[in-house]
């Protein structure tokens, strides 16, 4: 069953551009979907709108069956648990007065989660791979790759069963990269998983499957290994052609 369902929407920032137009897509429950196409295709607006953050000019967004309500502040509340998001720049994402137990622990007291807060964020702590002792300390104390994640680790403390990455790796150098993609790939075996990306690299390493964004219009979507090996669309072919070629 889909968790996710965008029904035939579009989006503009102006009247006169769309910058999403008749855009489809069924987001199967446990899968994890490379959404990719070059800059300005759509790729963060969309996400934006799978965030509640914007509401479609036209169509419908629906998560677990029910319309996405932006209006519904109760809605929003509940929908803010279950998708989370994690963003490209880890220097900025976190705020630097506040220190991990601070940080991590944000939405379980936004939400008004009950629970022994310091113990879930040492456990979301464990899972994201760093030292459960790190509560009292701040951003600037921690690398690149750490503060990623620590900011994957507030991503997931409430358990989503949605986790939307935009970037998320960009902005890290190669091995961090490669280290902070396992352990999305590890994430996504117990949650579904949207990751935005240019590089097609990464999202073939990571998701089953994959979404081609051109000029806010879907062009080819399927099973990651399928168009790897036989794309369709004359712009997958195009963005293939731009990356080094990976092993099979
Ligand atoms: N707040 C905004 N106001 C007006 N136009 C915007 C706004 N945000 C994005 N756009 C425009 O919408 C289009 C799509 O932008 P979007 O950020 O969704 O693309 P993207 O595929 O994520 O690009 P990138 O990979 O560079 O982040 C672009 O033409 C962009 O200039």
């Amino acid at each position: 069953m889909s968790l996710v369902s965008v029904q035939n929407v579009s989006f503009g920032y102006s009247r006169d551009r769309l910058v999403l137009d008749g855009v489809s897509l069924e987001i199967r429950s446990g899968a994890s979907v490379g959404l990719v196409g070059e800059s300005g295709s759509g790729k963060t607006t969309l996400l934006r709108l799978l965030l509640g953050l914007t509401r479609p000019s036209a169509g419908e967004i629906r998560f677990d069956g029910a319309t996405l309500d932006t209006r519904s502040s109760r809605y929003m509340r509940d929908y803010r648990r279950q998708v989370q998001a994690v963003f490209q720049d880890p220097y900025s994402s976190l705020d630097p007065r506040q220190n991990v137990l601070g940080i991590v622990s944000e939405p379980l007291r936004s939400l008004g989660i009950p629970g022994d807060r310091p113990a879930l964020v040492e456990a979301a702590l464990v899972s994201v791979g760093l030292e459960p002792d790190i509560l009292g300390r701040y951003p600037h104390e921690f690398s690149g790759g750490q503060r990623q994640r620590i900011a994957i680790a507030r991503a997931i403390v409430a358990k989503p069963k949605l986790l939307l990455a935009d970037e998320a790796v960009s902005a890290l150098d190669l091995s961090t990269r490669i280290r902070i993609v396992e352990l999305l790939k590890q994430l996504a075996a117990d949650m579904t998983l949207v990751f935005v990306s240019h590089d097609l690299g990464v999202v073939a390493a990571l998701c089953d499957e994959m979404v081609i964004l051109e000029k806010g219009r879907i062009v080819e979507a399927g099973a990651t290994r399928k168009m790897l090996a036989d794309p369709q669309h004359p712009y997958t072919r195009k963005l293939l052609g731009s990356v080094p070629r990976m092993p099979a």
